[in-house]
């Protein structure tokens, strides 16, 4: 596993708190989505589960700036979510249906919205393989040609303290998985211990990657990241874009960083 792995270098951009983090990621998400629009369509973004991530959804919906965005040209992806059955509270896509997809409306066409297959053993979905070969084949089904993913516009993604991102989590054999663009994932320490997550080839694809942290409890898993600690210790350190690598933190999530 290389420590140094390959794609734009990053950037890091701390804010105050997590609250202003949210805000300032929602109103880049907003920007960034009608520069792209202004040159091609559709677009291509990867939502994140975890706090930040669904705070930053949620202040997307109360913002008034949302309505500059032409969402019949946005289709959301996933970077993880838990395998649980369809609407269960803790689904990453439950939890964005209920801070933003529900707020668009007809907006957003249902179409648009490419949530990994929940569990449903009579639909043929029994294990987090089967949402994971699902969600390949969705993947596909939107690639450009000679790819097997989509090229993602903008990929976010948020970091446990033990520097997972997705559901790649440290010492896991998913964090290696090569050759496939999804993994299924069994014992992850989050609950609940069945996911299904995007591999690190799928989100090095993407042309913008942005990882979103914030708290002292990150701090560590921030400060091990950006110094390239091995990708199987600290998943983060192997998250990159293709055009633009963006660490979106605030002041508690550095207090770590440089102080080895
Ligand atoms: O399904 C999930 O749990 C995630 O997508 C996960 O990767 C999450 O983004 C991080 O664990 C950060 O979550 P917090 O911001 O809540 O710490």
């Amino acid at each position: 596993m290389t420590t140094t792995p390959e794609g734009a270098p990053r950037t890091v951009l701390v804010h105050p708190d997590a609250t202003v983090l949210a805000e300032a990621t929602a109103a880049r998400l907003l920007t960034r989505l009608v520069d792209l629009q202004s040159a091609a369509s559709p677009v291509h973004v990867v939502l994140t589960g975890g706090t930040v991530g669904i705070t930053t959804l949620a202040a997307v919906a109360a913002s008034p700036a949302r309505a500059a965005v032409d969402w019949s040209g946005v289709h959301l992806w996933w970077g993880d979510e838990r395998f649980l059955p369809d609407g269960d509270p803790d689904r990453n896509e439950t939890q964005a249906r209920d801070a933003l997809i529900g707020a668009l409306g007809d907006a957003l066409p249902a179409t648009n919205v490419h949530a990994m297959r929940a569990l449903d053993p009579a639909a043929g979905i029994a294990t987090p393989e089967d949402s994971a070969a699902a969600y390949a084949a969705e993947l596909a089904a939107f690639a450009p040609e000679g790819a097997s993913v989509p090229a993602f516009d903008v990929l976010m993604l948020g970091m446990g303290p033990d520097g997972h991102v997705a559901s790649l989590f440290p010492g896991h054999e998913a964090v290696g998985t090569t050759g496939v663009p999804t993994v299924g994932v069994h014992g992850s320490p989050k609950p609940p211990p069945l996911r299904v997550s995007l591999t690190f080839e799928t989100i090095r694809a993407a042309r913008e990657v942005w990882v979103v942290a914030a708290g002292a409890e990150k701090a560590p898993a921030v400060a091990s990241a950006l110094s390239d600690a091995p990708v199987d210790v600290t998943p983060a350190t192997g998250a990159r874009g293709t055009a633009a690598t963006l660490w979106l933190v605030d002041a508690a999530a550095v207090a770590e960083v440089g102080a080895a």
